[in-house]
């Protein structure tokens, strides 16, 4: 049967991504859009300025927006994107899911919160039945999950197969950001052309924490965080859209460059429709991913690894993925998938 769908925070870079995926989608039906005051009863066509890189959809265009309130949105709705700047998402959600509705959002707030799960559905989707605890603790009927930050989910993938095989005790990871990751009006041009930029307000706190939960244990009433360490810095330059990561990885058990990509080269996708067939795709060449010829790999749902070196310390290697497709849209979409897979819709 087809689950009803509404976007929040439609309009946006990530919202229009949202739209590309969830209109095609086997699974789910647009039924509702919503954005700011500003946009609230223009056709989505006028109030989105479409930037993604193919054509708007015909039966999305017409669409009117609708006021991000649960009152607005219809009771036949089973499952809410949200894709809303954090401050407004962390008002507006909690609304939402005592309203009954179930919400896959993309946008930082309640991320490291205790009943809040945090889901790769490839890495840790057990985490996803703490949405029990989460229920009998807030009196909710609706519920609600996330997916991490962009720059997190690019390392995770592989770091899970390395922590499963040989325990990961340390993570340093320095980044190279695109610019798309600010949103359209995030960095001007005037910064960015020419230039790299050392700072990316609150990102390393968010590699540093989220990596822990999101590789942590769930034993039915909590998550332990994972108790690795992770150290990131992070960088935006004038890549337009993937996230490319330098990243330091030592283990418990001695490793290999050998090791470390047979690891990632047998990692594979799950049984859930935006899931890619390989999950991490492994480059020989020592100059590969590069965000311009890999940000696309398995439709821009694939985490892409090359550049492997053994040091003292473990082994290096770096990592790259689509950071408003695998990091951002396309995460919300497999997260409602497996929510509707797992019955919680
Ligand atoms: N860009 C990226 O790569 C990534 C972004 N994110 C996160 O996703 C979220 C959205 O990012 P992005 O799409 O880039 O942001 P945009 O600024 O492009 O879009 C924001 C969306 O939220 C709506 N909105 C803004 N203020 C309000 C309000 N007060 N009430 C209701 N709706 C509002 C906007 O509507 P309107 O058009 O009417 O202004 C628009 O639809 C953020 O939390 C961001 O941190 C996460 C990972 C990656
Ligand atoms: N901060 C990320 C994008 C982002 O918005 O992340 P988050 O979902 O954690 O707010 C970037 O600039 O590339």
């Amino acid at each position: 049967m087809t689950v009803r769908v509404g976007v929040l925070g439609a309009t946006g870079a990530v919202g229009q991504r949202l739209i590309q995926l969830l209109d095609p989608h086997s699974e789910f039906e647009i039924a509702a859009l919503t954005a700011s005051d500003a946009s609230v009863g223009e056709t989505y066509k006028d109030a989105a300025k479409w930037r993604v890189d193919s054509p708007i959809p015909e039966d999305v265009a017409g669409l009117e927006v609708r006021a991000t309130d649960p009152d607005s949105v219809p009771d036949d709705v089973d499952l809410i994107f949200s894709s809303l700047p954090s401050s407004v998402g962390a008002e507006v959600e909690p609304e939402f899911c005592e309203a009954g509705y179930t919400v896959s959002s993309n946008s930082s707030n309640g991320r490291m919160d205790e009943d809040v799960p945090l889901i790769i559905p490839e890495v840790n989707a057990d985490h996803v039945d703490l949405l029990e605890v989460q229920r009998d603790e807030r009196g909710w009927d609706g519920a609600l999950l996330k997916n991490p930050n962009c720059s997190t989910i690019t390392m995770v993938p592989p770091l899970a197969t390395l922590d499963r095989e040989f325990d990961l005790t340390d993570v340093r990871v320095s980044t190279l950001q695109a610019v798309s990751g600010a949103g359209y009006s995030g960095v001007s041009s005037m910064e960015i052309i020419d230039n790299a930029i050392p700072h990316i307000g609150g990102e390393e706190q968010k590699m540093e924490t989220e990596s822990r939960k999101l590789l942590g244990s769930f034993d039915g009433a909590e998550v332990h965080l994972n108790e690795m360490d992770v150290a990131a810095s992070c960088n935006r330059i004038p890549t337009l859209d993937g996230h490319l990561e330098n990243v330091w990885a030592d283990t418990t058990e001695d490793i290999s460059t050998a090791d470390a990509e047979a690891a990632m080269e047998s990692a594979t996708g799950i049984d859930l429709p935006s899931s890619p067939e390989k999950l991490i795709t492994v480059f020989e060449e020592p100059d590969r991913p590069q965000p311009r010829l890999d940000r696309n790999v398995e439709d821009g749902m694939g985490v892409a690894v090359g550049g492997f070196r053994e040091t003292t310390d473990g082994v290096q290697f770096n990592c790259l993925a689509h950071n408003t497709m695998r990091g951002a849209a396309g995460a919300s979409v497999l997260n409602g998938e497996l929510l509707n897979k797992r019955g919680y819709l």
